[in-house]
């Protein structure tokens, strides 16, 4: 099938102070976010000057994707939007309209599923179409990457880099930004018992221990949100790290399986916050580093491309996994898949 332009979707983030507020009403709107946790995380980009590096690592990411196309000639145009700061996915696909595009790829800069990690990505794709009217282009989104091979071998590169600055038995830790227990029950499509993000992040952390020749590891969770007492993914990785450290262990690796850039997410929940656990507990502390900025990445994303533009056989290390993600306009992978949870009223 033919494609005209590939859309970088993302999250988005603050580029300066007074986009932070406004960025983080932009995320948590409807969400039933306590006013006491916006409060601290506006603390935390308030830290970094009101700037996330989100924006710029993914403008890098797309820079490197269309080096890697024009190397493998493929001629497609990169789009970059976002579902809560600017470049808005709305205002991008207008943009795409104007520019005659009538059929495009979206790469969703996730490699899970589950509410937040895709269905959110496809509702993104219907609002911004909606905003762009009845020509709007058609929008097919890429599957879920987790088990891809390119992205197991990035991060199995950068975690046996990483366990070879810490002294001998340290601890491998994965995180991923932890959800509503709810929101994990209800992701994939009902038949399948729930649980698709929370497995595929397993089945990934899985991947990464094996290639990088680690037999024990934990998987654990990062960047609570929401009121204390709705259940969330747990343990957390500080409260993790504790218990480890009452165990007797001495180093931890952090590996942020559940994330493709070192977002704030990563710089603050684990270089900050888990790292001055670590250090205030005398365990010795390091953070594997996420693919955005390996060469493999980009080649990943062009792969991807190619199983649509080429019908390129689709690469997957636990093929008997679960796994989807590829939508058309937004519309869910499977009949009530990932619904979205019961939000609290406005
Ligand atoms: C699964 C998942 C991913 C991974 C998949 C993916 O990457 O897409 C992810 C990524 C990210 N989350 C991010 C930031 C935030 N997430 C928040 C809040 C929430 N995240 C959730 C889930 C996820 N989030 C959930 C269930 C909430 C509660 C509110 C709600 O139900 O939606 C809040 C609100 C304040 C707070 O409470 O922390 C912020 C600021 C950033 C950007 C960092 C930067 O700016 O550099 C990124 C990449
Ligand atoms: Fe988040």
């Amino acid at each position: 099938m033919s494609f005209d332009a590939l859309l970088w979707l993302s999250f988005g983030g603050p580029e300066g102070p007074a986009d932070v507020r406004p960025f983080l009403e932009n995320v948590t709107r409807g969400r039933g976010v306590p006013p006491e946790r916006l409060d601290e995380v506006e603390q935390h980009y308030q830290h970094f000057g009101g700037v996330s590096p989100i924006n710029r690592l993914n403008r890098e990411a797309i820079a490197a994707v269309e080096a890697e196309l024009a190397t493998q000639g493929v001629k497609l145009p990169v789009y970059f939007g976002n579902r809560n700061w600017h470049p808005m996915a709305e205002e991008t696909v207008g943009t795409m309209l104007a520019d005659g595009v009538h059929r495009a790829l979206v790469f969703p800069t996730s490699a899970y599923g589950g509410y937040s990690a895709c269905r959110q990505y496809d509702e993104d794709i219907e609002r911004a179409r909606a905003a762009a009217g009845p020509n709007a282009p058609e929008l097919v989104k890429l599957r879920h990457f987790f088990d891809h091979p390119l992205f197991v071998e990035s991060f199995a590169d950068a975690t046996r880099q990483t366990l070879a600055t810490l002294p001998q038995g340290a601890r491998l830790v994965f995180t991923a930004h932890s959800v509503p227990v709810s929101a994990d029950k209800a992701a994939g499509p009902p038949a399948e018992g729930g649980g698709r993000y929370s497995k595929q992040v397993g089945e990934a952390s899985r991947l990464v221990a094996a290639a990088a020749g680690v037999a024990e590891y934990d998987v654990v969770w990062q960047s609570r949100s929401g009121p204390p007492q709705i259940p969330w993914l747990d343990p957390d990785i500080v409260d993790h790290i504790e218990a480890l450290h009452a165990d007797g262990v001495t180093a931890v690796a952090v590996c942020p399986i559940g994330f493709v850039s070192d977002h704030l997410e990563v710089i603050w929940d684990l270089d900050n916050e888990a790292a001055e656990k670590a250090d205030e507990l005398g365990v010795a502390f390091a953070r594997v580093s996420t693919p955005n900025s390996d060469p493999r990445f980009a080649q990943l994303v062009v792969e991807l491309i190619r199983e649509h533009t080429e019908g390129l056989e689709p690469r997957r290390l636990s093929p008997d996994f679960p796994a989807a993600g590829c939508t058309v306009n937004g519309a869910p992978c499977a009949p009530l898949c990932c619904e979205p949870a019961k939000r609290p009223a406005r």
